[in-house]
């Protein structure tokens, strides 16, 4: 812990669909800051357990398997990540519902947990890294500078994940994503550990009403408040 005393850490967590992800990529790119998705740590892990055949409920093989996790985040002269998991480019794959089903139940065990914290914390460097996650704030990197806590109604976020699907010519049922948001939000706010919440010190921003540019902007002037711009 004391190693991340001195390194620059925004935090950003929220529920599924409170635009995270695109906030912290923006951010990223704006402060010219690493970033860590740390989502994607348990959607490899859950992945790998598929390809290994391991069970979802089966804890000592899922935290070794969290433990040497062989994955690389590569960028390409475009600066789009892509991501390698033993070997196999699984940067499309991994974004599935599906996907991010299996990742909500293997984030709830706290093994799994304690097997990829170290992991995120070296992401750590200089010159700053923005956390993208459910427990960046409160868990992982308590001493950041500055938390932020997006929210959005379930509806909303539906309806956001439904467009995201539709924009890119695949089917989707507004019904069936917002009965999906609403078990990953119960798992992911109600699990014993590193449940989903806000930091005591976090910004929490609802961003139902506000465009990314909106959500956008409100950051940066929280950044450019604490001395990060
Ligand atoms: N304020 C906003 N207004 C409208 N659409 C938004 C807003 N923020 C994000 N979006 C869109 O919503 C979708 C989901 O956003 P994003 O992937 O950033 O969410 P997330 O919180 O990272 O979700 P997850 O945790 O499931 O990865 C994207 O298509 C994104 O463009
Ligand atoms: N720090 C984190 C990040 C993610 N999770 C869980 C929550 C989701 O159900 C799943 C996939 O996350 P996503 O890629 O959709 O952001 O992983 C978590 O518990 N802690």
């Amino acid at each position: 812990m004391s190693s991340q005393l001195n390194r620059k850490v925004i935090t950003v967590d929220g529920p599924s669909g409170s635009g995270k992800g695109t906030i912290c990529r923006l951010l990223a790119q704006e402060l010219g800051w690493h970033l860590l998705d740390s989502g994607a740590l348990y959607r490899l892990t859950a992945m790998a357990a598929r390809h290994h055949g391991v069970a979802l409920d089966d804890v000592e093989s899922l935290q070794v398997l969290a433990a040497h996790l062989d994955v690389q985040f590569r960028t390409d002269g475009q600066d789009d990540l892509k991501v390698i998991l033993e070997g196999e480019e699984v940067t499309r794959s991994m974004r599935t519902e599906e996907v991010g089903a299996d990742a909500s139940l293997v984030a709830a065990l706290g093994p799994v947990r304690q097997a990829l914290l170290q992991r995120q914390r070296d992401f750590a460097q200089a010159p700053g890294l923005i956390a993208d996650g459910r427990d960046m704030g409160t868990v992982v990197f308590p001493e950041a500078c500055l938390k932020i806590y997006l929210d959005a109604s379930a509806e909303e976020r539906a309806q956001r994940r439904y467009n995201q699907l539709i924009s890119k010519g695949l089917s989707a049922s507004l019904d069936d994503i917002l009965s999906d948001i609403q078990a990953r939000d119960d798992r992911d706010m109600n699990r014993p550990v590193s449940p989903l919440k806000p930091a005591p010190e976090a910004v929490i921003l609802d961003t139902t009403q506000l465009t990314i540019e909106e959500v956008l902007e409100v950051v940066l002037d929280q950044a450019k408040h604490k001395g990060l711009r």
